[in-house]
């Protein structure tokens, strides 16, 4: 498979270009920048810090339609409509890590999967698609006596909140629990609030520094705690799972998946 990065000089996509480098089953195809950025004509590996690799960076997905199978987008919502909508018409495979999409956008992306194959998921690692299935468990045992918070933590650029992960970590909880997470959701408290209802579940959000990523869901009741922690201390972590979801498209028809599907966790 010949994958493609978009957003080739960002956080996530100087590590998605290592990522590809070091795998065994695919190779770079592509590396498209922001339309205009000094970096246009570079080359991918010097963006990443690996040395020349003998793949210039462009502008635009057309400049490299012919060069890749599958696209890797970490971006931002209205970018990855609109690559997704390309990746649909060209009949190109495509795994999507962006966060913050609105309902309406989720529902262009589906739209876009009908006609080739996608993996889009608020969080690629290992570490974390595992500790959905343990959210899922926790809850269906311990029910609704237990009080549900979710905080996470990021570094000082993310300008999303809540993050697409603690949001996943709400949905599957609130399913677990028969519930609806669009109204039990209480985001960021402030001020004469009142008690707690029994069936909320509660959001914190910190943004400081460096963090790459930390999440933890309580479960608390009279007389004890159960905190379920995950902390990704490197991007690489998300950038060899988003490697790992481009590998596994080759040969699926179109459709919608997530990491689930692709670590055969569902
Ligand atoms: N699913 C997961 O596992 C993970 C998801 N994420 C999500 O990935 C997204 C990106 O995160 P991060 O890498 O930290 O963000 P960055 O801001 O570092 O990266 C985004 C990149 O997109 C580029 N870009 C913007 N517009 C265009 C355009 N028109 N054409 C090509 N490139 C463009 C930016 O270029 P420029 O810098 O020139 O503006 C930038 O390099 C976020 O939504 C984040 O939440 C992050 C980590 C893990
Ligand atoms: O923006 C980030 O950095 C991250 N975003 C994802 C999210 O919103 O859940 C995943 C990861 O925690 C890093």
């Amino acid at each position: 498979m010949r994958v493609a990065v978009i957003g080739a000089s960002g956080r996530m996509g100087k590590n998605l270009i290592t990522a590809i480098h070091d795998a065994s089953d695919v190779t770079l195809g592509a590396a498209i920048l922001k339309p205009g950025s000094s970096l246009v004509g570079a080359d991918a590996g010097e963006i990443a810090g690996l040395g020349k690799l003998g793949i210039a960076a462009v502008e635009s997905l057309a400049d490299c339609v012919n060069d890749f199978d599958v696209l890797i987008d970490f971006t931002t919502p209205s970018l990855t409509l609109e690559n997704a909508a390309f990746c649909a018409k060209h009949k190109k495979a495509i795994v999507v890590g962006t966060t913050g999409l609105n309902d309406e956008e989720k529902a262009a992306l589906n739209e876009c999967a009908q006609q080739s194959p996608m993996v889009f998921a608020p969080n690629m690692s290992v570490g974390l698609n595992l500790t959905l299935k343990l959210l899922a468990t926790a809850a269906q045992i311990l029910g609704d006596d237990y009080d549900v918070e979710i905080v996470e933590a990021h570094h000082r650029h993310k300008v999303d909140s809540p993050s697409g992960t603690a949001l996943r970590m709400g949905e599957v909880v609130a399913e677990a629990l028969g519930r609806d997470l669009k109204e039990c959701a209480v985001y960021g408290r402030e001020g004469q609030i009142g008690a707690r209802t029994q069936k909320e579940i509660g959001f914190e959000t910190i943004r400081a520094g460096d963090v790459v990523g930390e999440h933890s869901v309580w479960f608390a009741t009279e007389g004890e705690r159960i905190e379920i922690v995950h902390k990704a201390s490197s991007r690489m972590t998300f950038a060899k799972g988003a490697v790992r979801a481009a590998s596994w498209l080759e040969g699926k028809s179109s459709g919608m998946y997530d990491m689930q599907d692709v670590l055969n966790l569902k």
